[in-house]
């Protein structure tokens, strides 16, 4: 049993000090605390068995309300700092299976922006034009999307059904991606589900043609846009990144991923 002693605080409140506390569950010695108040302390064993945390309801995070910008739907901050780690290592693994390439584009440059995919099939370029692919490069099938992504896909799509892509997107610090319609997918009234990490990036969105105003809003590690309705057909691009602005990854560099169904 823990011995529990109380001593004046500065303040109005009085501390707990745990002396000596024995390794056992810290479950056992909170009530003991929780109850101290203005009462004297009650030892743990006597105390009304007010709360269990065995029988608390799992944390589920609070997410953020979207910000609506021209029928695109933006969740800043969706990703706790602790959930784009892990999903850092789900890259990590999809990437070590499925490397990262430059696609040229149907004009015969190589992309600036260094690319990969997850699920059925995989976004790939060349002289030939854009379209989905069902190998990587190398030959090997893609890598399946793993669950930390395909989750957010399911809490915000509005889908019942599963994206088939996941494109991973790797952007330098110098790298950028000119305005373009993601309309390489046979059904429009599906959406495409955007989730940022890494460094900040500059994403702007036009109109269903190109020329017209844009608007332009940062992007920041965590981040979850849904481009889907009658925004689904927006022109959209990034524009720049802003280096140093993510402790993210150790050399920095931004990493977005689009979640599309494709057939
Ligand atoms: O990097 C982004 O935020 C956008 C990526 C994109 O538009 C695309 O891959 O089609
Ligand atoms: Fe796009």
């Amino acid at each position: 049993m823990a011995e529990l002693r109380s001593c004046k605080a500065p303040g109005p409140y009085p501390v707990v000090s745990v002396l000596s506390a024995p390794a056992e569950p810290v479950r056992q010695r909170l009530p003991g605390v929780y109850r101290e108040g203005k009462m004297p302390l009650q030892e743990p064993d006597q105390a009304e068995d007010c709360f269990k945390m065995d029988e608390l309801p799992p944390i589920t995070p609070k997410r953020p309300d979207p910000v609506e910008i021209r029928g695109f739907r933006h969740y800043p901050g969706w990703l706790s700092p602790k959930e784009q780690a892990a999903m850092l290592e789900d890259l990590r693994a999809l990437v070590a299976r499925a490397p990262l390439f430059s696609p040229m584009t149907p004009y015969g440059k190589p992309m600036r922006v260094r690319m990969t995919s997850a699920g059925r099939f995989g976004w790939y370029s060349d002289r030939r034009g854009y379209r989905y692919i069902e190998h990587h490069p190398s030959g090997s099938d893609w890598p399946p999307i793993p669950a930390s992504v395909l989750a957010i896909w399911r809490a915000v799509s509005g889908s019942a059904r599963d994206p088939d892509c996941c494109l991973v997107n790797f952007y330098a610090e110098d790298a950028k991606m000119g305005l373009h319609q993601d309309r390489d997918e046979a059904d429009f009234t599906q959406p495409v589900v955007s989730i940022s990490l890494g460094d900040d990036g500059l994403f702007r969105i036009g109109n269903e043609t190109r020329g017209g105003k844009t608007q332009s809003l940062w992007l920041r590690s965590g981040d979850v846009l849904v481009m889907g309705g009658s925004a689904r057909l927006l022109y959209h691009g990034i524009d720049r990144i802003a280096p140093g602005t993510s402790p993210l990854m150790p050399k920095g560099g931004r990493i977005n991923l689009t979640l599309r169904v494709v057939t």
